[in-house]
């Protein structure tokens, strides 16, 4: 295991402490580019199709050399090798942290607990492969014989948010004749309604859920299954319309699917780093095996990339360091998302869970409270969308909101000059963000001096920008195990168990001491006031 290294004790945090306060408290980005000409050459990266701009943040060349410290004398490149090699670095958890292994596709050997995890991965991948092939022919029936054509996922957190937003960022590559639904909430309009598009006869339901003992998902699941059988009649039809994606073997058989399409996944897959395993049976059904083949290739490039590539030119690392930068020295609590391509608009929602169920702690690996910031409150919504709505705050309000601009050189829908005015927003943005506006560019514009408050920007305001040729398969793959990647370096740096979730377990725990409190007539009074005042108001209103 790598050694715990608590971030205030190392001289970098120190040292960029010091630096903070007395080098670049107040240092504003148009003077870093006044006196950097080179400094976009300088400060972006590539890798492949996906050019990385972080120039636009508040550093220097100390700052970058004091964070790459603070990753080194946190053990950071420990960390990877201990992640890649299948140590139990989830160790609330006892558990390894492999879904590098699902996408290595070489099939290099890859141990957790002694044992080779690639013959299962690759034996799993030719289940799903050979399953899509038999769906996409035809060759799989449904109990009228007819061919499958809905897709129905059930499931919520990592075994929905995934598939939706690859399957989303994908559309382009959708298969002809199928169409993907997802339900994920408990509240019955979200079956109910997704149930109103599908046919039983024509639908197959993929009941994907790491445990399979989730309250959401099962209820959904056993509603699917009710209605399903309304028009099926014989149970025996269950099997040609419900496959399971889970870890769970015991509860997929008592749940009623066979094993023969049970999509097995591993306990070293965490649930929201799971898209890339049985749980993207969604995706390869939608978009055709060979494209989730290529999500897959482009995630093991990116992890290539974090794995073998010094700090200076590493991506995810780069990403790390400047996000901490701004949460534990210039006091930000917040980092948005915003992807300038409307296929994108569940990837904010993606990471929020990615980033805020890994990172929102706050005891560190010895037990103790941390005594420095973690985890920043992730959000977005697709450019442009988002500057008519809450840009605002983000240029003129009193926090500060570091910002990754994503966006597509090339539109898959390539109209009119929609794609140009897109980009031009994008790049404006950024621009804005940076430079601001000041009291003497508003006086040459002839702004009423009374206004002149008010129409100030002050811009130093930092934002990363992430350029790629075009939102394929593989690139999707690449750009979402850089996030991963970043999450997991914040984490070792923070020193944190980046791949629990403990935080989920109590609302969870008390809402199953509730609902039969609900199902009884009786006046509740265990709770506070307050809790017992709003079961018992719902009780006489429902
Ligand atoms: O896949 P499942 O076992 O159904 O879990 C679904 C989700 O629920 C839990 O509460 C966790 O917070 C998530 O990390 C997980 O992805």
């Amino acid at each position: 295991m790598f050694p715990k290294v608590s971030p205030k004790e190392t001289k970098a945090w120190q040292d960029l402490q010091n630096h903070y306060d007395k080098e670049m408290k107040g240092v504003h980005m148009r003077q870093l580019f006044a006196a950097e000409p080179g400094r976009f050459e300088h400060h972006s990266l590539r890798l492949d199709d996906i050019l990385f701009d972080y120039s636009k943040n508040i550093f220097s060349e100390k700052t970058l050399e004091l964070l790459r410290s603070l990753a080194v004398e946190s053990k950071v490149p420990a960390a990877i090798e201990a992640m890649f090699t299948g140590e139990k670095i989830n160790a609330t958890e006892n558990r390894s942290v492999l879904h590098t292994a699902l996408r290595n596709l070489p099939g290099k050997p890859v141990y957790s607990d002694g044992k080779d995890v690639m013959p299962d991965v690759l034996r799993v991948l030719a289940q799903m492969k050979d399953f899509c092939a038999r769906i996409h022919s035809g060759e799989w029936k449904g109990y009228t014989g007819k061919k499958i054509k809905y897709i129905v996922n059930i499931g919520i957190g990592g075994s929905d948010l995934g598939p939706v937003m690859v399957t989303e960022a994908l559309r382009p590559y959708w298969k002809e004749g199928m169409q993907a639904y997802f339900v994920s909430n408990v509240d019955a309009t979200h079956i109910v309604e997704t149930l109103k598009k599908v046919t039983p006869e024509e639908t197959l339901f993929l009941v994907a859920s790491k445990t399979f003992t989730t309250q959401e998902t099962m209820t959904n699941a056993h509603s699917a299954r009710d209605w399903f059988l309304r028009s099926a009649k014989d149970e025996a039809h269950v099997a040609k319309h419900f496959a399971a994606l889970s870890t769970n073997e015991k509860e997929v058989t008592k749940f009623g699917i066979d094993k023969a399409n049970m999509f097995e996944f591993w306990d070293w897959v965490g649930g929201r780093y799971s898209l890339w395993s049985a749980i993207g049976l969604s995706i390869a059904l939608t978009v055709g095996y060979d494209n989730f083949e290529l999500l897959l290739k482009g995630a093991h490039q990116t992890d290539v990339h974090f794995r073998t590539t010094p700090f200076e030119k590493n991506i995810p690392v780069t990403m790390a360091v400047i996000g901490l930068w701004y949460t534990d020295f210039f006091g930000s609590q917040t980092e948005a998302i915003l992807p300038y391509d409307q296929y994108m608009h569940r990837f904010a929602a993606y990471f929020q869970q990615g980033n805020m169920e890994s990172n929102g702690k706050s005891v560190d690996r010895n037990g103790k409270p941390v005594e420095w910031h973690t985890g920043p409150v992730v959000w977005g919504e697709p450019g442009t969308n988002g500057q008519h709505a809450f840009y605002q705050l983000i240029h003129q309000g009193s926090i500060l909101i570091p910002c990754d601009f994503i966006a597509p050189a090339r539109s898959h829908n390539p109209l009119g000059d929609h794609h140009a005015k897109l980009l031009s927003n994008f790049f404006a943005q950024t621009e804005a963000l940076m430079n601001g506006k000041n009291e003497a560019e508003l006086q040459a514009e002839k702004v009423p001096a009374e206004l002149i408050p008010y129409k100030k920007f002050s811009g130093n305001r930092p934002t990363n920008s992430f350029l790629i040729k075009e939102i394929t398969p593989f690139t999707l793959g690449e750009l979402i195990a850089l996030y991963e990647h970043k999450i997991f370096v914040q984490g070792v740096i923070w020193n944190i168990f980046t791949f629990d979730q403990w935080g989920v377990e109590l609302g969870k725990q008390l809402a199953g001491k509730i609902l039969p409190e609900l199902q009884g007539d009786g006046e509740v009074k265990s709770h506070d006031s307050s809790t017992n005042g709003l079961i018992n108001a719902w009780k006489k209103i429902r």
